[in-house]
């Protein structure tokens, strides 16, 4: 079965991983382990960030290190027995900004990535050749080879202003309200190549429980993902339980984009046109959507077992929804 995974940072990881769980068999691409299924994931690159002439991708770095074994598993974020020596001594020098966690590990990355498209290479390319490390057991595709950054506009003491979304989402912790959230270049960017024909070839589509905004949302400005994955079978999970986020700051993405923090209204904010089906957690059963069906169930990614439950049930929603419940 061919399924495409449309994915922010570590709700999206978490997700897969337990996808990859339901699926029973390590869903790898890889030559060597023939397999009937298939995930192609259509990773976030709105949250990309340079600094220090580094080309930083949280969230493909953040699906790539959780499948791959290498995540910092409390933080969901980063390598996992890191250190932070570059980072203390970029702050010795002075450099700024001095709020961003740069790793020790992490920063081989950023220096693969930075040498790589200093000699020509798309991100596209550059996210296969590191995959070939990680081996993430799903082939992960940036949503586009285009430079699109989230900017957030505030307002603060020193005026109105955009920030790039880390600064908001680190430094500030997105405190300070967001008066719009902004996919600067998404307007002229392209859907990286294999990610439109991966749709198309898509037995069914999953949106795990990502940020709406800056993470699918930022998918979906793409031109041309969006309308491919409206002709699909798409069965969402909502990333918000009982009117708060599961994790992270998604309440104040939505509250910037005048959505009410809730399953129902991420959903209809999502459309009908785009989601056939949607998982609500059980504190949010009865909730009722215009043109989706919608089933409650317990969706806390508490551990493994729950994960990959809450991703069977989501494959399973999309097989009924898509008129054959069978394999
Ligand atoms: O809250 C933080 N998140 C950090 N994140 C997470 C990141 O800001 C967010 O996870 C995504 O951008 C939003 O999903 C990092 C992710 C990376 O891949 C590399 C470094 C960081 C550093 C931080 C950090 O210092 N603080």
């Amino acid at each position: 079965m061919r399924i495409v995974v449309p994915a922010g940072g570590i709700g999206g990881a978490r997700f897969l991983r337990g996808l990859k769980a339901a699926l029973g068999t390590d869903a790898s691409t890889g030559p060597d382990q023939a397999t009937d299924h298939q995930i192609t994931v259509i990773g976030n690159t709105g949250d990309d960030i340079t600094l220090f002439g580094l080309r930083i991708c949280p969230d493909l770095d953040t699906v790539m290190y959780t499948l791959g074994g290498g995540i910092n598993e409390e933080q969901g974020w980063g390598r996992a027995d890191e250190t932070f020596t570059v980072k203390e001594e970029l702050a010795a020098y002075g450099m700024k900004p001095t709020w961003f966690g740069l790793g020790d590990r992490d920063t081989a990355t950023h220096i693969v990535r930075a040498q790589m498209i200093a000699a020509g290479y798309p991100l596209s390319a550059i996210t296969e050749a590191l995959c070939d490390r990680w081996r993430p057991g799903v082939r992960l595709l940036p949503m586009t080879d285009d430079q699109v950054e989230t900017h957030v506009v505030i307002e603060d003491e020193r005026g109105r202003r955009a920030v790039h979304f880390q600064e908001w989402w680190i430094e500030h912790r997105a405190a300070l309200p967001a008066e719009r959230i902004i996919s600067v270049g998404a307007e002229d960017s392209r859907p990286a190549p294999g990610v439109i024909e991966a749709v198309k070839e898509a037995d069914l589509v999953l949106l795990p429980p990502s940020n709406p905004v800056v993470s699918v949302g930022s998918i979906l400005n793409v031109p041309g993902i969006r309308d491919a994955l409206v002709d699909k079978t798409v069965v969402g999970v909502s990333p918000i339980i009982g009117g708060a986020p599961v994790r992270g700051m998604a309440d104040a993405c939505l509250t910037a984009i005048g959505v009410e923090t809730s399953a129902g209204a991420v959903a209809a904010h999502l459309g009908s046109d785009l989601l056939d089906g949607w998982l609500v957690d059980e504190a949010d059963a009865g909730t009722e959507v215009e043109g989706i069906e919608v089933r409650s169930r317990p969706l806390y990614m508490s551990d493994p077992e729950s994960t990959e439950a809450i991703a069977r049930a989501a494959l399973d929603l999309a097989l009924e929804l898509r008129g054959d419940g069978g394999r």
